[in-house]
């Protein structure tokens, strides 16, 4: 079985942040301990190779989520209903919804002691000694259902008792109709008697008011994140309506200008757009409300009047292409200038990245100033970059308290060499044995491969051979 590592440290940084540290773009860094550090994750096995002075995947993720960190304080909270019609309505209003502060429990779960099976409730006391040679008799009480008041318990008699039905005040256990005899509930109107031929510990089928969630306890914490479970309890609790966050506005900008729309026909050497359609839903997941602007222009001048246009509707800008080192890039060449500063990280794929804050004119002359994360063109590159960056700096932006996937580790299936230049991001799959086994070679074209992969494995800067069997760090990519 993989083996759980619970750590914030994906990949291991080469130096430490000192609380004097700025970023690229002049941006002080948080202070204090360092949110990711460098963890040695050297499996034993793994030969290594020469380390040279590199940008390591840690180092870039820790200044990206600087970078989108003010974000927190504008996205403020605004009100959601809870309920099952609301959520059936406008299910896309529910998806990926972050709590803005904590919420106390407005009431308790369960509400009031009740049964946990049908069965009769008794006191426990008055079936001690009960055995199958001398067994308890007591007279049937009238049943109380799930949904009827409460009663009081009469000492000497048993209660018809329905699971979720409120327990008698003086009853304090439960005995399945399984045990009783007969282990049958007597007729409506039939007034019987009914015995037990064991004993019952005090407690025993009772499930307590409160036991689950207390009246003015905390329910769910700031930063968590709402799916069917938490929303399920919020309303169990009986809550009609929550703060969440108000989602990320961020506008997406795939460039290149032969790439087009999925139903046109292509011209010798265009290719259809996967990037825009791929990161659309990457950042939903991640919270975000996108806008998917497409820049079919390698002119900057294009892509600028494109962002004067829309910044300053946004929280974020996120590019796609254009940052590596042709003729002509456009998101280089228009964001290059105005605060975004590109470099290359030690990873493959996904090398080539920018950030920074950009700073332009809007339509009518007004300064914007808007956090640009610009990432690699190739399909797989985009999306191990979002992987690795963009999703936990997003997810940290929004007070999320786990910004982080879970990071495990298993065993190789099969040998593979690496380059020991740069952290690899591998696709693969999860054998039946748990062992990681590759899909589709590395290059960053293969975005099949990657529709075809659950996990990244992760192959650190140095290791120039992996062996069958070696440990490697993944994380999951299918949820
Ligand atoms: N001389 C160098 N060339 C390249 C380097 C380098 O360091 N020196 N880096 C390589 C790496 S690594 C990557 S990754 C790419 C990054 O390139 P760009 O960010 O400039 O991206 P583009 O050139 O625009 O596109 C790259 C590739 O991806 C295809 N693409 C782009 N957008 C889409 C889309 N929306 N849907 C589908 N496919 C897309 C595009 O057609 C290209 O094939 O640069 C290397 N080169
Ligand atoms: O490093 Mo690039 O991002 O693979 O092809």
């Amino acid at each position: 079985m993989p083996s759980a590592t619970l750590i914030p440290s994906l990949y291991g940084g080469r130096r430490p942040a000192t609380p004097a540290q700025t970023n690229l773009t002049g941006n002080r860094l948080p202070s204090g301990p360092p949110p990711l550090r460098f963890v040695s994750r050297a499996p034993p096995r793994i030969r290594w190779g020469r380390m040279g002075a590199v940008r390591t995947i840690d180092d870039h993720l820790r200044e990206v989520t600087a970078l989108l960190a003010p974000l927190a304080a504008r996205l403020e909270a605004e009100t959601l209903p809870v309920s099952g019609a609301a959520i059936a309505t406008d299910p896309a209003r529910y998806a990926h919804r972050v709590l803005a502060a904590d919420l106390v429990s407005p009431s308790a779960l369960p509400a009031f002691d009740n049964s946990q099976m049908d069965g009769y409730a008794v006191v426990a006391a008055e079936l001690t000694g009960a055995t199958e040679a001398a067994p308890v008799r007591l007279a049937v009480a009238p049943r109380i259902a799930a949904g009827d008041p409460g009663a009081t318990h009469r000492s000497g008699t048993a209660t018809p008792v329905m699971t979720g039905a409120p327990v008698p005040q003086g009853a304090d256990a439960v005995v399945q109709i399984e045990r009783a005899i007969p282990s049958r509930f007597p007729a409506d109107g039939e007034t019987a008697t009914v015995s037990f031929a064991a004993a019952v510990a005090p407690g025993t089928f009772v499930r307590p008011a409160g036991s689950d969630v207390a009246a003015g306890e905390l329910l769910l914490a700031a930063g968590s994140e709402l799916r069917g479970p938490q929303y399920g309890v919020i309303a169990g609790t009986g809550a009609t309506e929550i703060e969440v966050r108000r989602r990320p506005r961020v506008l997406l900008v795939s460039t290149g200008h032969e790439i087009r729309d999925a139903g046109t026909a292509l011209a010798p050497g265009q290719i259809y757009d996967a990037n825009t359609v791929a990161l659309t839903v990457a950042l939903q997941a991640a919270g975000c409300a996108v806008t998917p602007l497409p820049c079919r222009s390698d002119d900057a001048s294009d892509l600028l009047g494109l962002l004067a246009e829309h910044a300053a509707d946004h929280d974020l800008l996120v590019t796609v292409g254009g940052v590596s080192a042709g003729v002509r890039e456009v998101v280089r060449d228009a964001l290059g200038p105005r605060g975004v500063a590109f470099m290359k990280v030690a990873m493959q794929p996904g090398g080539p990245q920018g950030f920074g804050m950009l700073r332009l004119d809007d339509e009518e002359g007004a300064p914007v100033a808007l956090p640009a994360v610009c990432l690699p063109g190739n399909p797989v590159s985009a999306l191990v970059s979002f992987e690795a960056f963009l999703r936990p700096a997003l997810r940290s932006a929004q007070g999320l308290t786990a910004p982080l996937r879970e990071l495990r580790s298993a065993p190789a299936a099969h040998p593979f060499d690496s380059p020991p230049t740069h952290h690899q991001l591998r696709r693969g799959v999860l054998n039946d044995q748990g062992a990681l086994e590759l899909v589709g070679g590395p290059s960053s074209h293969l975005l099949h491969s990657y529709a075809t992969s659950t996990v990244l494995v992760h192959v650190p800067v140095g290791v120039t051979t992996v062996a069958a069997g070696d440990r490697l760090d993944y994380w999951r990519i299918d949820g």
